[in-house]
C-alpha cells in the first residue's frame, strides 16, 4: 500500500490517526482559534468562518474576480483590528483606485516551467538604499494614512516617486537589521509543565538565565550509596526562553527580524526541532500568520508601489511523498530541472493580498496535516509541514511579465522525534514513520552543519525534506532553529538529546566562536560523554551523529542485555558491587566536569585542539578498560565461588541452581563487556567525526 494510501487508512482509524485538533492539556479553553490569540490576531477568529473561496472563483489580482477579494482585503483592514490603521492601502482600497492593490488571491500551477524558484536578479528600484534619490526628495511629514501626501497622490494618480523621512529610516533599519541577522540562529523554548505532569507531580528540571542565554539542565541521577544527586548540564544558546514567553516573544525573537531581508534577496528557514509533545506545533503555527502580516505591512508601507507580491503555499512530506495541503492533499512530486533547481510539480500557490486570506489558507492548511498519536503527545504531528511565503516581483517591476522569486521565507513544522523506547507501543507503520522523521532530521542537520562551515558539498540528498528545502540553503540564506523541550523530569533525556541536537548546529557554525559557546560546546560535548543510563536509541544516534547502519547494529546488538543487568543489580550482591562501582566511576567523572564548567583559560583557537579531543578518547578508554576490569574481576569471583561450592559438594538440587544462576550472570556480564567494547568504538567514530567537523569550521 502506498504512503497516501495507509495514510486514509489511519485517518480512519480515529483513535490511533486523525486530523488535528489542537486542543491539548493546558487549558480547557476551546481550541478553535486559539492558536490565533496567540498569534496576537484574536480579531481575526470573528472572521474565521470565512470559506476560502473555490480556486476557479478566483484569477490574478488583475482578472475580473479582483473586485471580490477587494472587498475582503477592505474588511480585514477596516476590522478594527490592529491592520485598520495600516498605513495608504485602506485608503487606497476605499477608493478603488490602486491599480497595483493586489485585490486577487489566486493560486499559481507551479510546474517545471513556471515554478522559478530562481532569484531575481538584482533589479534597481528607484529610491531603494539609494540614498541620493532618497535624499532628493525626502520630505518632512510623517508617512500615515493621514498624510495628506498620500492622499494628493492617490488623487492624482500620481506614482509615489520616493520614499519619505520615515520610509528613509525604515529602509535603513531594515538594512541593519538585516546585516545583524546571524546566518543560523539557534534558540531554545521550554513550555510549561503540563496537566498530565503536574498530576504525576513531576518536576520541573529545566533552570533558565535569560539574561545570560544559559540553560540549565538538572538531572537527577543516583550516588554509590543509591542517595541521589543532581548533575548539572549547562547550555548557552542566541536566545533562551522560558515557559511564561508568548508566541508574540517568539516571533520578535526570531522571525521577525528575517521578515525584512526577504525583500532583499534572501531566502530563510525557520523550524522548530525537539521530542514529541514539547510545543513544536504551537510555537510554529503562529509564526506565518505574523510574518505575513508583516511583510504585507512592509508591501504596502516600505516597498509600496514597487511591484511587490506574496505567494502562499503549503505542502507536507509524509513518508518521503509529497502532498499539497492546499489542493486536498494532492500528491506532489518533485523534480529537479537542468539548473539544479528544485521544482514541486503541481503545487498550487496562492497570491495573497490580506491577512484573513492567509489565515483561511493556514487553517485549511492545518486542518488537512497528517497527525497520529505518540506516547508522548496524542496528536502528533507525523509529517512535516511546510509552509512557503515567498515574495516575487517580475523582472522590470510591472504586471506585464510573470512574477520570479525575490525571497522566500519556510516555515517547516517538523514531525515529532521520538526515540525508539517511546515506540514500543507503535505499530510498524508508526514506527517506519519515526525512522523517516529521524532521518530527514539527521540529514537536516548536516545540511545546516555543511552549510554554515561553506562546505563545497550540501548533503541535500539526504532527505525528501532536504532536498524540498535545498533553494532555501542556497545564495543568501537564514535559518532560525525553535529547539522545543518539555520541563519534565520524565523528559531528560530526550531534552538533553534535544539540546545537544540544537548545541551541534550551533557550535560548529563558523561565525559563532565567541568564548562563550566555546565553552558551551566543549562543556556539551564533555556531557556527552557520561554513560547512558539506558540503551541508546534512534534519536541518540541522531543526537550524537552516528549516522552509519552498521553503527545503529552494533548498538541494537549490546541493548538487548541491558535490561537484564539492570534486574539483576539489586538481587545479587556480586553484580551489585559492579553496578556501584560503575556508579563510582559516573560520579568521579562527573566531579571531574568541574574542570569544563570553569571559564576556559585557552584562547579560542586551541579550544578544540587535538590534546583536549584525545584526552576525551583517552578518558573514555579508561573508563571502559575500569569496567572491564571490574566485569572480571567480578567473574573470577564467581567463578571462585562456583569451585568452592563444588567442593564443599552441597547435597541436593540447590547447588545446581546456584551454579545455573552464577552461569547467567557470567554471560550476562561477558554481553556487559561487548557492550561496553561498542560503546567506545561508537565514542571513537564520534570523536574522529566532531575532530573532523571542528577542524573545518576553523577553529
Ligand atoms: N509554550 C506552551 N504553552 C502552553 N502550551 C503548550 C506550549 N507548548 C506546547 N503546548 C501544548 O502542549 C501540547 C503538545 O504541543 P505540540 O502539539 O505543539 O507538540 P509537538 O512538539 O508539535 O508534538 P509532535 O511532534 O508530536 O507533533 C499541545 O497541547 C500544546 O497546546
Amino acid at each position: 500500500m502506498n504512503a497516501m494510501g495507509r495514510q486514509t487508512q489511519r485517518s480512519g482509524a480515529s483513535a490511533v490517526h486523525h486530523q488535528r485538533q489542537y486542543s491539548d492539556n493546558f487549558s480547557d479553553s476551546s481550541s478553535n482559534g486559539r492558536w490565533l490569540q496567540s498569534a496576537g490576531l484574536q480579531h481575526l477568529q470573528q472572521s474565521s468562518n470565512t470559506s476560502i473561496p473555490p480556486l476557479q472563483d478566483y484569477g490574478y489580482y488583475s482578472g475580473g474576480q479582483g473586485s471580490r477579494m477587494y472587498r475582503n482585503s477592505q474588511r480585514n483592514f477596516h476590522g478594527g483590528s490592529e491592520f485598520s490603521t495600516e498605513p495608504s492601502t485602506p485608503n487606497q482600497r476605499k477608493n478603488g483606485e490602486d491599480p497595483e492593490s493586489p485585490s486577487g488571491f489566486s493560486p499559481g500551477l507551479l510546474d517545471l516551467h513556471s515554478f522559478d524558484t530562481e532569484l531575481l536578479p538584482e533589479v534597481s528600484v528607484p529610491g531603494l538604499y539609494d540614498t541620493s534619490s532618497l535624499y532628493r526628495s525626502v520630505r518632512g511629514s510623517s508617512f500615515d494614512d493621514s498624510d495628506p501626501y498620500l492622499a494628493n497622490n492617490k488623487q492624482t494618480g500620481r506614482v509615489r516617486p520616493v520614499p519619505d523621512n520615515n520610509l528613509l529610516k525604515s529602509f535603513a533599519s531594515d538594512k541593519e537589521k538585516a546585516g545583524n541577522v546571524a546566518k543560523i540562529k539557534v534558540v531554545v523554548r521550554k513550555r510549561p509543565l503540563n496537566k498530565k505532569e503536574l498530576a504525576k507531580n513531576e518536576e520541573d528540571i529545566i533552570t533558565i538565565e535569560q539574561h545570560s542565554n544559559s540553560l540549565t539542565v538538572h538531572e537527577t541521577k543516583l550516588k554509590v550509596d543509591l542517595t541521589e544527586y543532581v548533575e548539572k548540564h549547562e547550555f548557552v544558546f542566541d536566545a533562551v526562553l522560558k515557559e511564561e514567553v508568548s508566541n508574540d516573544e517568539v516571533y520578535r525573537e526570531t522571525v521577525e527580524p528575517i521578515v525584512p531581508i526577504i525583500f532583499q534577496r534572501t531566502k530563510a528557514t525557520c523550524f522548530a526541532y525537539g521530542q514529541t509533545g514539547s510545543g513544536k506545533t504551537y510555537t510554529m503555527k503562529p509564526l506565518p500568520l505574523k510574518a505575513s502580516r508583516d511583510i504585507l505591512r512592509l508591501m504596502y508601507h516600505t516597498y509600496w508601489n514597487q511591484g511587490f507580491q506574496l505567494f502562499v503555499s503549503f505542502f507536507e512530506i509524509y513518508g518521503g511523498k509529497l502532498f499539497d495541503l492546499l489542493n486536498d492533499r494532492k500528491k506532489l512530486l518533485m523534480r529537479e530541472d537542468g539548473k539544479q533547481q528544485v521544482c514541486i510539480v503541481g503545487l498550487q500557490e496562492f497570491k495573497v493580498s490580506d491577512v484573513e486570506t492567509i489565515k483561511d489558507l493556514i487553517e485549511r492548511g492545518n486542518a488537512t496535516r497528517s497527525t497520529g498519536t505518540t506516547g508522548a503527545n496524542e496528536e502528533s504531528s507525523r509529517s512535516h509541514a511546510i509552509l512557503q511565503l515567498a515574495v516575487k516581483r517580475s523582472a522590470d517591476g510591472s504586471d506585464s511579465k510573470p512574477p520570479r522569486v525575490v525571497g522566500k521565507l519556510s516555515f517547516i513544522d517538523l514531525a515529532g522525534s521520538e526515540r525508539g523506547a517511546d515506540t514500543t507501543d507503535n505499530d510498524k507503520q508508526t514506527r517506519m514513520e519515526g525512522a523517516e522523521i529521524n532521518k530527514s532530521l539527521l540529514a537536516l542537520k548536516e545540511c545546516i552543519r555543511a552549510l554554515d562551515n561553506d562546505q563545497g558539498h550540501i548533503p541535500f540528498r539526504g532527505s525528501k525534506l532536504t532536498e524540498v528545502l535545498r533553494d532555501s540553503f542556497v545564495g543568501d540564506s537564514r535559518t532560525v532553529m525553535i529547539s522545543c523541550i518539555s520541563p519534565n523530569a520524565g523528559s531528560c533525556e530526550h531534552t538533553l538529546n534535544t539540546l545537544r541536537y540544537a548545541d551541534r548546529v550551533k557550535s560548529l557554525s563558523k561565525g559563532n566562536n565567541s568564548k562563550k559557546d566555546v565553552l558551551s560546546s566543549t562543556l556539551n560535548l564533555k556531557e556527552s560523554t557520561t554513560m547512558p543510563s539506558s540503551g541508546s536509541t534512534l534519536e541518540d544516534d541522531i543526537a550524537d551523529s552516528w549516522p552509519e547502519n552498521v553503527d545503529r547494529e552494533e548498538f541494537d546488538v549490546s541493548e538487548e542485555f541491558q535490561e537484564p543487568e539492570k534486574s539483576l543489580w539489586k538481587k545479587n550482591g556480586k553484580v551489585e558491587a559492579y553496578t556501584i562501582s560503575n556508579s563510582e566511576d559516573k560520579v568521579r567523572r562527573s566531579n571531574g566536569q568541574t574542570k569544563w564548567k570553569d571559564p576556559p583559560k585557552f584562547d579560542a583557537k586551541n579550544s578544540h585542539s587535538d590534546d583536549d579531543l584525545n584526552a576525551l578518547l583517552k578518558e573514555e578508554e579508561d573508563l571502559v578498560n575500569a569496567h572491564r576490569k571490574q566485569v572480571e574481576e567480578t567473574m573470577d569471583i564467581v567463578k571462585e565461588e562456583m569451585n568452592l561450592l563444588v567442593e564443599a559438594d552441597q547435597p541436593g538440587n540447590q547447588l545446581d541452581d546456584y551454579v545455573s544462576r552464577l552461569n547467567a550472570i557470567l554471560s550476562q556480564k561477558a554481553a556487559g563487556i561487548l557492550q561496553l567494547q561498542n560503546r567506545l568504538a561508537h565514542f571513537q567514530r564520534r570523536l574522529k567525526e566532531h575532530h573532523v567537523l571542528v577542524s573545518s569550521s576553523g577553529y
